[in-house]
């Protein structure tokens, strides 16, 4: 069994207890249920911001311990004033050392889209991902059967949560592309042997439909790469690692976008 296999035998049996302790009706009671969620959509293609989706990430199967012990108030206030477009939180506490206490935390501090991390499998973790605040969520298509993956995003759509798909290659795109998703994430790492190939991110930029925002994720640490990507056609950028290994993951954001915004300067300098 590889490592995905295992987080997703895992998360049924999580889901399984989770539901039995915390009922539907419960989470339905949380505030988050009249509120609205912010558009990460929007957020990304904003000029004025840097399209980086800065993510909170304690440890992960392929890095081992990255921070375990971080504040997510300080980290997550910091990413946001360093011209993060939006934050992405790790809630699975197994494999990632997350929890759902930790965007809680991250939403009490911040008004800004945030990403809820995980691995979905059930209408469940989207009502969960409602009730503590999240704005967006992620279906992972190497995970799902397509037909699964377009009732969970229209579920999550009738909550009005935007989605954001991560693929791997072209037969996931493929397979599982429908009008309920927002956004379309390319993960350079893949899941099921954690290497890690930016050429991932270029070979399929231009095979996703112009409707929906296009994100490279993982494995992003140089600034110079955003100024790649963004020219290949993509919105935004997810970065966790390379913050997190950080003394003070906000002072690496801070620094790597501070960078990025001199360098995206210069270039349209060149083309103008
Ligand atoms: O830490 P990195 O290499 O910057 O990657 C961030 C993010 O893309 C990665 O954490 C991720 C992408 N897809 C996932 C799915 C589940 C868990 C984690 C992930």
């Amino acid at each position: 069994m590889n490592i995905l296999d295992k987080i997703i035998a895992h998360k049924h049996l999580e889901v399984a207890e989770r539901s039995s302790l915390v009922p539907v009706k419960l989470l339905e009671k949380s505030v988050f249920f009249e509120g609205t969620v912010v558009s990460m959509k929007k957020y990304v293609c904003d000029p004025e911001k840097s399209g980086i989706i800065s993510e909170f990430k304690r440890k992960s199967p392929s890095k081992g311990l990255i921070k375990g012990v971080a504040s997510v108030e300080a980290v997550s206030i910091g990413y946001m004033q360093a011209g993060a477009s939006a934050l992405s939180i790790l809630t699975d506490t197994d494999f990632f050392g997350g929890s759902n206490a930790d965007l809680k935390d991250a939403r009490k501090f911040n008004f800004c889209p945030i990403l809820r991390k995980d691995f979905i499998v059930d209408e469940y973790q989207i009502l969960e991902a409602k009730s503590i605040g999240a704005d967006c969520i992620l279906l992972i298509a190497a995970t799902l059967e397509p037909t699964r993956l377009m009732e969970l995003a229209a579920f999550s759509k009738s909550l009005g949560l935007e989605v954001l798909m991560e693929v791997h290659d072209s037969e996931e795109l493929e397979r599982s592309l429908c009008d309920d998703l927002d956004l379309v994430g390319v993960n350079n790492r893949n899941l099921k042997t954690f290497d890690v190939s930016l050429q991932t991110s270029m070979d399929l930029v231009d095979k996703i439909p112009s409707g929906f925002v296009k994100i490279s994720e993982s494995g992003i640490s140089d600034p110079s790469t955003l100024i790649t990507l963004k020219r290949a056609g993509f919105d935004g950028f997810l970065i966790g690692e390379n913050f997190m290994k950080s003394s003070r993951p906000e002072q690496a954001a801070y620094n790597f976008i501070k960078e990025y915004k001199k360098l995206l300067k210069k270039e349209n300098e060149v083309n103008a």
